[in-house]
């Protein structure tokens, strides 16, 4: 009945080799690979409740092309089954009895099938990045927002590089999801269960016979990936460690240290050290990759050897026909590869959906800071400020930090001791209140309490009569305005930094806050003036120069209540007197609160408050305070005379002689 192979079978042969290589899904064995070699201990790991069905709420707006994009891929497994099908056909009606119209007939729909398949693969493509992407987009976006409302204790808390890059990680890993684990489960299942079923059809012995070498790849191949998954997670962590070590001696403070302390010979070898071990387990993980792909192509061909052996004698014998046998080799060739990757298909669903958790985990995270239900905004006019039995300590990490940052979160995770104890402080509109005290006092803390960077654990902060917790974010935002000591420039043009506290500013205001902050013309010397990119990354501007812009930025605001941290940095009496000016710009009219260090400042304040270990010691004017003696006398005597001396020792300066005793 069939014809005895002959020449015609080699030929063939070389022939569906090529064809066989073109057909199969030639990424299968690295996915096969990516997948076995996942830390399958995930899959071992309970969610936490709802995860599941959260999950598809994200996906809820991709419903539609979820459904056309699976479609498309199963269209895709089904069509690549039919070859091997059209080729047994091709040749056992076509080659073999010599009807070339046959065999012309079915190579222009095995053509066509391609051409199908080819435009399938990448519509299926365009839809799962159109997926995929807009999932990573909706949650980016969502993360982002959410990470700022938190409160600046989060910040200070959590490290902000590992936040980044685990969120950045896990965000990419939920997008894995939707798109490789998808399409691949779905893919796979198809395939496996069509191409067994065509090959049993075909021959259930050869097939029964070629299964039986699954198993034999199986078992070494998941513990191959297991050892995959552990060298790659010992890469991961020695190349961190080489990162940091790098970033560290690079930044400006660590290399003055090497160049001051360091032995370089010493570091050279130290890091030598670090980046052969980073070689060392390079070379191991190519090595183990490639073992893991070619046992696998080994245990296919083994199996296309013995398909092709135990067939071509039943071919010889007439009891296959060379078609079969021919097709039944080009099927075995689409089995493994699925195969693998559906074995381990529980861990790679898993790894997906850790993703997933841990991203809400972060979206989950309340923020201590929040604006209430029904908040209102400050009233109109000017705003006095009172503090009110006001008790506050720091929050411990717990309460504002991430559980799944713990491994990377450093130090002390408990909170501080109290730091301010009762302290009742009032400041009418217009008045200027003068914070003093030794370091660690609590000045900055209770400064922080009234921008709202926190709340109070006890009492309340009210300004305009209001409590802060009762106010509107964006009121407070407008009406307060805060000058630290380290003034911060974003990496952006002057203007562009100025305009970020109030966006519709137009140039002329931009230019009046300027002058008023005695900083116009050093603005105007520069070679692109307004437009000039200041910050890290772009133009130096001294410690003066900064906080007079960073004074032109909240004159720009024009808030009805000033927080000001005085520079301590000692300023050459040009910008001292500078920066004198622009304060008493930004003060003028404006309920201020300030930690003063210059006695300029303390002259003019309406209230000294002294503070010492978070208590109020004493309160009253410059005058008083001095008569009554204490902690404001011996804080006067040590630090703010030697600023008066060094004031009146150094060249004249109108402001300086102005105040001058
Ligand atoms: N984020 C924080 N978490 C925990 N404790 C903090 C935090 N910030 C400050 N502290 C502690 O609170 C206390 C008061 O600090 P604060 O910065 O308010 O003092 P200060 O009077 O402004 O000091 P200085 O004049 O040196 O700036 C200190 O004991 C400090 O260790």
């Amino acid at each position: 009945m069939f014809p005895g192979p002959g020449e015609s079978l080699s030929v063939l042969r070389g022939w569906m080799k090529g064809l066989q290589e073109v057909c199969s899904v030639g990424m299968q064995p690295w996915m096969a690979m990516r997948s076995m070699s996942r830390d399958s201990s995930v899959a071992e790991r309970s969610l936490s409740p709802g995860t599941r069905r959260r999950v598809l709420t994200y996906a809820a707006p991709y419903r539609a092309a979820i459904i056309a994009f699976l479609a498309v891929v199963v269209l895709d497994s089904v069509l690549v089954v039919t070859v091997p099908l059209l080729i047994k056909s091709l040749v056992d009606d076509g080659v073999i009895p010599k009807d070339s119209s046959v065999v012309v007939r079915l190579s222009l729909v095995v053509a066509a099938i391609a051409l199908v398949d080819a435009v399938l693969t990448v519509i299926s493509r365009w839809y799962s990045s159109r997926i995929g992407e807009g999932l990573i987009n909706d949650l980016r976006t969502q993360v982002f927002g959410h990470v700022l409302r938190q409160p600046i204790a989060f910040f200070t808390r959590a490290q902000t590089g590992s936040l980044v890059s685990r969120l950045n990680n896990d965000v990419v890993g939920a997008q894995q999801a939707f798109t490789s684990v998808l399409s691949n489960v779905v893919s796979n299942i198809v395939s496996v269960v069509l191409v067994v079923g065509a090959m049993l059809a075909l021959s259930w012995q050869l097939t029964l016979g070629s299964l039986l070498l699954v198993p034999l790849f199986l078992v070494p191949a998941k513990l191959m990936g297991r050892r995959l998954a552990s060298l790659a997670h010992r890469q991961m962590t020695l190349n961190a460690d080489m990162g940091t070590r790098m970033t560290e001696r690079f930044n400006v403070a660590g290399a003055l240290l090497v160049k001051l302390f360091g032995q370089p010979a010493r570091e050279e070898a130290e890091y030598a050290e670090r980046a052969g071990r980073v070689r060392d387990i390079g070379i191991q993980i190519a090595l183990n990759r490639t073992i893991f792909m070619t046992a696998l192509t080994l245990v296919a061909a083994l199996a296309t050897a013995m398909v092709y052996g135990f067939g071509g004698v039943m071919a010889v014998n007439g009891t296959l026909s060379v078609g079969t046998l021919l097709a039944l080799a080009a099927l075995l060739a689409r089995l493994y590869g699925p195969l693998t990757s559906l074995s381990n298909v529980r861990v790679d669903i898993m790894t997906a959906l850790i993703s997933f958790e841990r991203v809400f985990e972060v979206l989950d995270l309340e923020p201590l800071v929040k604006e209430r239900p029904g908040a209102v905004s400050l009233p109109d006019g000017p705003l006095g400020v009172e503090l009110d039995h006001v008790s506050f300590r720091y929050p411990s990490a717990d309460e504002v930090s991430l559980a799944s940052l713990e491994s990377v979160a450093s130090g002390d995770r408990r909170g501080s001791g109290v730091v301010l104890h009762d302290v009742t402080v009032g400041a009418p509109a217009g008045h200027l209140i003068a914070l003093v005290g030794p370091s660690g006092a609590g000045k900055t803390t209770l400064t922080s309490l009234v921008s709202r960077l926190y709340d109070p654990s006890e009492g309340s902060v009210r300004i305009g009569g209001l409590d802060l917790r009762d106010v509107t974010m964006t009121s407070l935002r407008d009406r307060v305005g805060v000058v630290t000591q380290e003034a911060h420039l974003f990496h952006d043009t002057i203007r562009a930094n100025l305009l970020y506290a109030r966006p519709d500013a137009t140039d002329d205001e931009i230019h009046a806050a300027l002058r008023a902050a005695q900083i116009s013309d050093l603005v105007a010397e520069l070679p692109e003036g307004l437009d000039t990119v200041v910050g890290d990354r772009g133009h130096r501007l001294s410690g003066g120069e900064k906080q007079r812009l960073a004074i032109a930025r909240l004159l720009l605001k024009a808030p009805d209540v000033v927080v000001l941290d005085e520079a301590t940095a000692h300023l050459d009496s040009e910008s001292e007197v500078a920066v004198q000016r622009a304060l008493d710009a930004a003060l003028e009219g404006r309920t201020s609160i300030v930690i003063a260090h210059r006695l300029s400042t303390i002259r003019q304040a309406d209230l000294i408050v002294v503070l010492d270990h978070g208590r109020v010691v004493q309160t009253g004017r410059h005058s008083e305070l001095l008569a009554q003696g204490g902690l404001y006398a011996d804080l006067h005597a040590t630090q703010f005379d030697d600023q008066a001396m060094a004031r009146a020792e150094r060249a004249p300066d109108p402001v300086g002689a102005q105040l001058t005793p």
